[in-house]
């Protein structure tokens, strides 16, 4: 069925570029150019996609996609912002955008595959929600095979029905995440909202007022008060993801917040009761760090009432396979494939590989396999294909373009795509690989369109 996006934006040169984009396209393009001009738009049609430009002249985009989706909960959103301005950006996502992308864009072909990207994603769920439900909810619940999962989902459980601190320690890609929002969703506080932050992957000044919020003309740039993730978070659970990254300074400020209970915007002078669980996460020892007088021992203790260690996916074999067949089945439904099942050798071989990246790179793994074949079963081979020669592999596969800039651009993107492949799309751990900081490589990531957690363009 052919699909429909709805861009709003002002600027005609941008315009133009999206209608020169569907010229070609099996999906329809209606623009409209002011916030006025999109609400009338939505009045007769349904589209599958937005995409909105922040800056219109009559309105703000994600004021806009508020009130869209205040009657649209489900609507599909792509963000363009002016400027990479992560603030808003991080509101965008937090209002329900799939995406969002930065004016000037790279090259026309990150444009398009975040257009791509989000039409196949808003495909897929409204495929899922017709044919998951009433499983849709259960298909999301973290597959539990191991006995130490089902050991470590006991304490989860009975940890949510208090509101203590809890802190989830693990590797990277091991299911962190999918604890905390399983412990919010099991808590009294599932009717408020979940809210994630990555702590390491936001510089420290951006970090604080998106955390804590800022008045009107608290610093340059600051055109409108910002109520912040921990007010956001009321009533609900703020996850801290990778706490250990988090500055001594700011470390200082989320202990008086937890506190006091109450959070002062910065430029404020009234603090604002706040009510919200913390549910922080680090790959990091925080034991040694707090040892070493790197991480603040009252915020590591307030924090940790509860810890709850998830082991590497190495320790707990048994649940390679089914989390394996459970991913197969759900990129085989997203992308309509009817790709498996695993052959024996291939079998063998996920029980044995290390997955230095855990879960995560084993999902990414078997999303790879599915998007580049058909059908048919899937053996020892599909495991290996993407290891060998991936280096040469991806240079041949680059076909640079003989601008220089544009050339420039493709070799980069193939680079971060195959560095974070190579890191189990941890950025912290690819950091370190390509010896730059943690908030470099996110920049150069947000930068080339390639989006962090699976190294796709976004
Ligand atoms: N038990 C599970 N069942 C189903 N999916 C899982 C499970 N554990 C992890 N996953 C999937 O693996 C991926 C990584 O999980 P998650 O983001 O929770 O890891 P993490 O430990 O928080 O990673 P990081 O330290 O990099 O933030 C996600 O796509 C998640 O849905």
């Amino acid at each position: 069925m052919q699909q429909s996006v709805l861009l709003v934006e002002d600027d005609p040169h941008t315009g133009a570029l999206f209608q020169g984009l569907f010229e070609d396209r099996d999906s329809q393009l209606v623009w409209a150019q002011t916030g006025g001009d999109a609400r009338s738009r939505l009045r007769n049609q349904d589209f599958d996609l937005l995409v909105l430009d922040q800056r219109l002249p009559d309105a703000q985009g994600i004021d806009l996609l508020r009130e869209i989706r205040a009657r649209r909960p489900r609507q599909a959103a792509l963000l363009i912002t002016g400027y990479s301005d992560i603030a808003d950006a991080v509101t965008a996502m937090r209002e329900g955008a799939q995406d969002y992308l930065t004016k000037p864009f790279e090259s026309l072909s990150v444009l398009e595959a975040a257009i791509d990207r989000a039409l196949s994603f808003e495909s897929a769920r409204q495929h899922s929600r017709q044919v998951g439900e009433p499983g849709g909810d259960r298909d999301r619940r973290p597959l539990v095979v191991s006995k130490a999962m089902r050991h470590l989902m006991e304490q989860a459980d009975l940890v949510a029905a208090s509101d203590a601190g809890v802190l989830v320690s693990g590797e990277t890609g091991t299911g962190k995440g999918v604890i905390a929002q399983h412990i919010h969703h099991a808590s009294r506080r599932s009717k408020g909202p979940f809210i994630a932050v990555d702590c390491g992957a936001i510089p420290e000044n951006l970090l604080e007022g998106l955390l804590f919020g800022y008045e009107r003309g608290a610093f340059t740039g600051a055109s409108q008060a910002n109520p912040g993730l921990v007010e956001a978070a009321h009533q609900g659970t703020l996850f801290l993801d990778e706490l250990g990254e988090m500055s001594p300074r700011l470390q200082m400020t989320l202990l008086r917040v937890l506190e006091e209970r109450a959070v002062l915007r910065l430029g404020a002078s009234q603090p604002r009761p706040c009510d919200f669980r913390v549910i922080a996460a680090t790959h990091r020892n925080l034991h040694e760090a707090v040892k070493e007088g790197r991480f603040r021992a009252d915020l590591f203790y307030r924090l940790r009432a509860v810890e709850l260690h998830v082991p590497p996916l190495r320790e707990r074999r048994d649940a390679i396979v089914p989390l394996a067949e459970r991913f197969l089945a759900e990129f085989n439904a997203r992308d309509e494939r009817n790709i498996g099942p695993f052959t024996d050798d291939a079998v063998q071989y996920m029980q044995a590989a290390p997955w230095p990246g855990n879960v995560r790179e084993l999902r990414h793994t078997i999303e790879r396999i599915v998007a580049t074949r058909l059908d048919g079963p899937i053996g020892f081979g599909a495991f290996t294909a993407g290891e060998q020669n991936a280096g040469t592999m991806a240079l041949q596969e680059l076909q640079l373009p003989l601008d220089a800039r544009q050339a420039q651009d493709h070799f980069e993107q193939a680079y971060l795509r195959q560095l974070m492949d190579r890191a189990g799309h941890n950025v912290s751990q690819a950091a370190r690989l390509a010896g730059l900081s943690r908030q470099a490589l996110h920049a150069r990531l947000v930068r080339t369109g390639i989006h962090p957690r699976n190294g796709r363009p976004s």
